[in-house]
C-alpha cells in the first residue's frame, strides 16, 4: 500500500529564510537606489517566488518597473542569494527531529515550494536536508504553481505518493487554499511569512512547534483507513 505523503512549503514553513530573502532583496533593489525594505515588508511580499517579490518591492516603494528590466534584477537577485547560500537561514525548532520522526514511520515527503527550483534545491542541500525528500518541487517545476492545487498534486505523484493520502504543511495562503483545492487536508504554522493571521487561513490544524507535527496527527487529518 502507498505511504502517506507529507508536503512542506519551504520558505517560512522549513527553512526561516527571512534575513537573507530581505539582504538579496535590498542588494537587489538598491540599483534603482529604492529604499531597503524590512522583515515586515517581507510578508507582503514573499509567496510567488524572486520574480513577483522584486516587482512587489518596486511597487512598495512606487517604483516604476518595465518587463524589461526584470531579467537583470532577477539574475542579480539570484547571484547574490545563491552565493550567500545558506547565511543565516536555518530549520525551524524542531524540525529535523520531526523529519527523522516520521521518515521512520514510514511517510514519504516531499517538499512543495514557490522558491525558483534552482534556489530551492541547492539551500535545501546546503543545509544537508535534501535525504529526506522524495522530491523536491519548485515554484517553475511545473506549468502552475501555488495556490494552484496542481502543484502540490504534481509534486505528490513525483514523489510516488497518492494525492488522496496526503496532508500539506504550510505558513501562507497558498499553501493552505492550493491544499484545500486539490481536497488534501492542510496545517499552518504560525512562524512563517503569512500576512493574514495564520488562524484565519483555513487550515484543518495549526500547530505551535514541529514537536507537534506526528504520525498521531496526520493520522488524524487522514481518517480512518
Ligand atoms: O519564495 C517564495 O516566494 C515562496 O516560497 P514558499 O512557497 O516556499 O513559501
Ligand atoms: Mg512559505
Amino acid at each position: 500500500m502507498t505511504a502517506p505523503t507529507i508536503v512542506f512549503d519551504l520558505d517560512g514553513t522549513l527553512v526561516d529564510t527571512a534575513p537573507d530573502l530581505v539582504e538579496s532583496l535590498n542588494h537587489t533593489i538598491a540599483v534603482a537606489d529604492l529604499e531597503p525594505v524590512t522583515y515586515a515588508d517581507l510578508t507582503h511580499l514573499v509567496g510567488q517566488g524572486a520574480r513577483v517579490m522584486i516587482a512587489r518591492a518596486f511597487a512598495l516603494r512606487g517604483a516604476p518597473l518595465s518587463e524589461e528590466e526584470l531579467p537583470a534584477l532577477l539574475d542579480r537577485f539570484i547571484v547574490h542569494y545563491k552565493a550567500g547560500m545558506p547565511g543565516g537561514s536555518r530549520p525551524f525548532p524542531g524540525l529535523l527531529q520531526a523529519l527523522n520522526r516520521l521518515t521512520e514511520a514510514g511517510f514519504n515527503l516531499a517538499v512543495c515550494t514557490n522558491k525558483m527550483e534552482a534556489l530551492a534545491l541547492p539551500l535545501i542541500e546546503k543545509l544537508d536536508m535534501t535525504r529526506y525528500f522524495k522530491t523536491i518541487a519548485g515554484g517553475d517545476t511545473f506549468a502552475v504553481r501555488k495556490p494552484d492545487p496542481g502543484h502540490i498534486t504534481s509534486t505528490i505523484e513525483r514523489a510516488g505518493g497518492d494525492p488522496r493520502l496526503a496532508v500539506m504543511v504550510g505558513d501562507s495562503v497558498n499553501d493552505i487554499l492550493a491544499a484545500r483545492r486539490a481536497d488534501i487536508p492542510s496545517i499552518a504554522v504560525p512562524f512563517g511569512y503569512s500576512d493574514i493571521p495564520v488562524e484565519n487561513l483555513g487550515a484543518d490544524r495549526l500547530i505551535r512547534h514541529f514537536d507537534e507535527l506526528d504520525a498521531a496527527l496526520i493520522g488524524e487529518l487522514l481518517g480512518p483507513r
